[in-house]
């Protein structure tokens, strides 16, 4: 049985917009999944779907091996092992300084004392936001507030993480040093799944791909298998990564899984 498995999920918004339709999906511990598809095609609504904000209308969601029911005991469960970082920083932040609210859900679970300052200290050192610690974070650039933001559910220690477009706004040495905390909460065996419009970094990064479009999983595979397919990107409306691109004009047999790797060819 896969750690996180959804069967049939449809959700609709109060308007009557079907947001997923019939979603089905299995992750396993550990995985690094991203999410691709067109702008609306139902990435961060899955994403409000498995951290327990929305509750799908049908279907079943089962993780860890406990169907997720809509009772308020079972969502804060639910809170606490799956922890989302939104999209738009600003929705999340709310403390009157960044200290304040990296430490909130924490606080929140219980944590304090020695454990509290250790794993804040933990988190704003991965995150670089020790020196933003006494601002207020209105004040801050949306990249700090991004930053802010991954830290604030990091310290809450989820064991699924839910990233929404993470490198949104944040500039190139900030990009790799937040694929450096994924990459270190990978090393502790934690679920992470990204939805991102970057094809180049989900082919690179992710172990595991979902398509989707219209509020359906499209396809699910390894990235090297699915991004090789033209069909599935055109209907997908997605670019072919680079690599690919590049290995395909050389006439190249090799899939390589990094650039680095292929410049090495
Ligand atoms: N609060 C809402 N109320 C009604 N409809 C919504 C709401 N939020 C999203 N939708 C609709 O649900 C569908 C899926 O949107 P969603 O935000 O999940 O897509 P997405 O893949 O994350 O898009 P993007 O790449 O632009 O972030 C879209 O048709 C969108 O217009």
């Amino acid at each position: 049985m896969s750690y996180i498995q959804l069967e049939h999920i449809s959700f609709e918004y109060p308007n009557q917009t079907l947001a997923l339709d019939e979603v089905n999906l299995n992750i396993d511990k550990g995985q690094k999944v991203a999410v691709v598809g067109e702008n609306g095609s139902g990435k961060s609504s899955l994403f409000l779907c498995l951290c327990g904000i929305h509750h799908a209308q049908t279907g079943r969601y089962i993780l860890d091996g406990e169907e997720q029911k809509c009772k308020r005991k079972d969502r804060n469960k639910l809170f606490r092992k799956v922890g989302y970082v939104f999209q738009d920083p600003e929705v999340q932040l709310f403390a009157s300084t960044v200290e304040k609210d990296i430490s909130f859900g924490a606080i929140n679970a219980g944590m304090k004392g020695e454990a509290l300052q250790a794993c804040m200290d933990e988190v704003m050192e991965m995150t670089q936001t020790h020196d933003l610690r006494k601002k207020p974070p209105h004040q801050l650039s949306y990249g700090q507030k991004k930053r802010v933001a991954i830290a604030g559910v990091l310290a809450c220690k989820p064991e699924v993480l839910l990233l929404d477009e993470p490198f949104a706004w944040l500039d190139n040495q900030q990009k790799k040093n937040t694929i450096q905390v994924l990459d270190h909460l990978h090393e502790q065996n934690k679920t992470i799944i990204i939805s991102t419009h970057d094809i180049n970094f989900a082919y690179e990064w992710a172990d595991k791909l979902v398509v989707m479009k219209e509020g359906r999983v499209l396809a699910t595979g390894h990235p090297q298998g699915l991004l090789d397919n033209e069909d599935l990107l055109e209907k997908a409306g997605l670019e072919m990564p680079l690599i690919l691109k590049l290995t395909k004009k050389l006439d190249l047999d090799i899939r390589p899984n990094t650039m680095e790797e292929f410049l090495r060819v």
